[in-house]
């Protein structure tokens, strides 16, 4: 394991004593596990729900996986998870005294979620914010993430306990924001942004799910959540429009099938390009 000692490499035993602990606003960051070597830290957050948070998420993991980087998904979305299933995992994920194992898809990519860990995927999490908030840091201080490239984190939708833990105790490298084109689309872009901003965390730029259904007859595209205003909120908050999602029912079916290491979303081809590297070039 390399000694190098930055903030997004730290483990507890290459950075004992180490300065970059310091940092951040008098907040500092919790220690990985002393087995994960994590390069890059990327979430991706929304406003509000059900907009394909976890579908972006794990689109980009899938992307950055097939070019041949080391990567993993945090599902902190404790409440809701559903990256297992996109993937079709189930638990129990296996723990040892060096901590927790991730699962892994048949893409390769590293998985740690709740569900993973609860007796039966159905079970209902019902727990109170801090317990919620701790959980997420345990996926960060008890799991064995190995070497990773890029690890992509899975936020709960909205602006509450799980991100302000994840920006205040992790060394998040910035977010995408992913939204729908609806007409309260300014205000909670906004509200995601204004949040990464007040934390100093960087946004890499929008994604806009939802954008259109495309007709399988005729080909004709169908605003169905009416006239897209994202081109005019980027603009206004100066980060790139990284894509248009349509609605496309097979990128669905492979979710609820559990083969989504299987897509390749080109809707966001170009998406990696926003990401920071995590390799020398
Ligand atoms: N572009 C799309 N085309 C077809 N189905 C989609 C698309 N985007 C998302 N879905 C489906 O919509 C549902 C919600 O998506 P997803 O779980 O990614 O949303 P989310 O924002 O993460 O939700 P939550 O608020 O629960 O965290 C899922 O069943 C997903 O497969």
């Amino acid at each position: 394991m390399s000694r190098d000692c930055s903030s997004t490499t730290c483990t507890k035993e290459s950075c004992e004593g180490c300065k970059s602990k310091e940092k951040g606003a008098g907040i500092s960051k919790e220690m990985a596990n002393g087995y994960s070597e994590i390069k890059k830290v990327i979430g991706v957050v929304s406003g509000k729900g059900g907009v394909g948070k976890s579908f972006v998420t794990a689109s980009l993991a899938n992307q950055m996986a097939a070019k041949g980087y080391r990567v993993g998904i945090m599902d902190a979305d404790i409440t809701g998870p559903s990256i297992p299933k996109m993937y079709g995992l189930k638990g129990a994920a296996q723990a040892d005294d060096q901590g927790i194992y991730p699962m892994i898809t048949e893409n390769d990519i590293k998985i740690m979620s709740v569900n993973l860990l609860l007796p039966k995927e159905d079970a209902p999490v019902i727990w109170r914010g801090p317990v919620i908030s701790n959980m997420v840091k345990q996926f960060w201080t008890d799991v064995i993430w190995g070497e990773l490239d890029y690890l992509f984190i899975d936020m709960p939708p909205g602006t509450g306990d799980v991100p302000l833990t994840v920006f205040q105790s992790l060394p998040i490298e910035g977010v995408f924001i992913v939204t729908s084109p609806q007409e309260l689309v300014h205000m909670i872009v906004k509200k995601a942004y204004n949040m990464a901003d007040m934390m100093h965390v960087p946004v890499f730029g929008v994604v806009e799910n939802y954008s259109y259904v495309k007709c399988p007859d005729c080909g004709k595209e169908f605003k169905i959540f009416g006239d897209s205003h994202i081109e005019e909120v980027a603009a206004e908050l100066n980060v790139p429009l990284v894509g248009k999602m349509p609605i496309d029912t097979s990128f669905a079916e492979a979710a609820d099938a559990g083969t989504f290491g299987q897509i390749d979303n080109t809707y966001l081809k170009d998406a990696y390009t926003y990401l920071p590297k995590a390799l020398e070039e």
